[in-house]
């Protein structure tokens, strides 16, 4: 299959890589000193699961890719109109765009711009990060990818792309109900985002001190009644679940929020933390964790 990546950094550059190990004709589109290194020396990967290194195309302007098959979304979640809008000359007719973006609504943004036909909801559970240029550092045990149409539908392109992925050693499921699994990760992500954050401290810190690990726990539930209001049924049971992801994951997880936080990078606490403000809002419901940590971050981001 012929993939482009669409912001190859930690997510992007380390699946691309493992498709491109498998074969596939993978182009990664990056840019600055990174770009730089992987057009030079390739891509480098150094993973728990195993280094690797490759040579890759590599390209700033899509324009320079041809068409594709499939396009992974691995920008951060800002301005994801423009982002989006930057990929239209390589898509197809059936090109299929899939979204691992953290961050609820993405999908719906990416579909004004490419048509809701193309695009395919997704998340990952995965610690990496660009450690130098050209150089991805895989840090987790979890390396999953959940996807799926948007309207639910198990279709065979779906069943295609899963065995692309499968057969790249990439854990990944399909699932029936890609929405719901996007809320899921979205209430575990902005939680463990905003803990890890605004303590300036990895998981293992955050879970050893029962008050941390106890507002991790409300900031979780937080979410669960914003989408429970917005028509998402999480249960407790989803919270738990989540409650546990984050437990399960190595003591010295850091967050993708707080290694950007830490490199005085744009941090996506708009559209995590906000975003649990903003459907609050549109549902009525009270958010005051979330918005507290909003509020902070926010100002502490525009100091750098
Ligand atoms: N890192 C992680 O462990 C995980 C991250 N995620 C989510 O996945 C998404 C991607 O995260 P991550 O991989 O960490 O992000 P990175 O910042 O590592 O990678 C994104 C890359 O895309 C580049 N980029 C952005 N816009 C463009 C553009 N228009 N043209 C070319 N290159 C561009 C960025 O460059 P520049 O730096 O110059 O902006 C950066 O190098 C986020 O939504 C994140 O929340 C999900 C699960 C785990
Ligand atoms: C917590 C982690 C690493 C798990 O996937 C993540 O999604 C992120 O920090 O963006």
């Amino acid at each position: 299959m012929k993939f482009a990546v669409m912001g190859a950094g930690g997510v992007g550059a380390y699946f691309g890589g493992l498709l491109a190990q498998k074969g596939h004709e993978v182009t990664l589109i990056a840019r600055g000193e990174h770009l730089k290194a992987l057009q030079e020396n390739g891509l480098t990967v150094h993973s728990v699961h195993g280094d690797f290194q490759l040579p890759l195309k590599a390209v700033a302007d899509p324009q320079e890719v041809g068409l594709v098959d499939v396009v992974l979304f691995t920008t951060k979640g800002f301005d994801i109109k423009k982002t989006t809008e930057q990929i239209l000359p390589i898509l197809k007719e059936d090109s299929m765009v899939l979204n691992l973006q953290n961050g609820v609504g993405n999908e719906e943004i990416m579909a004004e711009v490419v048509g809701k036909e193309r695009v395919l909801g997704g998340l990952t559970y995965i610690e990496t990060t660009i450690e130098a240029p050209g150089i991805i550092a895989q840090k987790s045990a979890k390396r999953d990818i959940i996807f799926g149409e948007m309207d639910g539908q198990i279709t065979e392109r779906a069943k295609q792309l899963l065995s692309v992925f499968q057969e790249a050693g990439i854990p990944t499921v399909l699932s029936g109900n890609i929405q719901k699994d996007i809320w899921k990760k979205f209430m575990f992500i902005s939680s463990f985002s905003a803990i890890t954050t605004i303590t300036e401290l990895p998981a293992g810190d955050v879970w050893a001190c029962e008050k941390t690990d106890q507002l991790f726990c409300k900031l979780l539930k937080e979410v669960k009644h914003v989408a429970r209001a917005n028509g998402i049924e999480l249960s407790d049971e989803d919270v738990e679940v989540a409650y546990q992801i984050g437990h399960n994951f190595a003591p010295t997880t850091k967050s993708s929020m707080l290694v950007d936080f830490e490199r005085r990078k744009p941090i996506e606490v708009d559209s995590l933390s906000g975003a649990v403000v903003k459907y609050g809002k549109k549902a009525n419901v009270e958010t005051p964790y979330h918005e507290m940590v909003y509020g902070v971050l926010t100002l502490k981001a525009s100091k750098f």
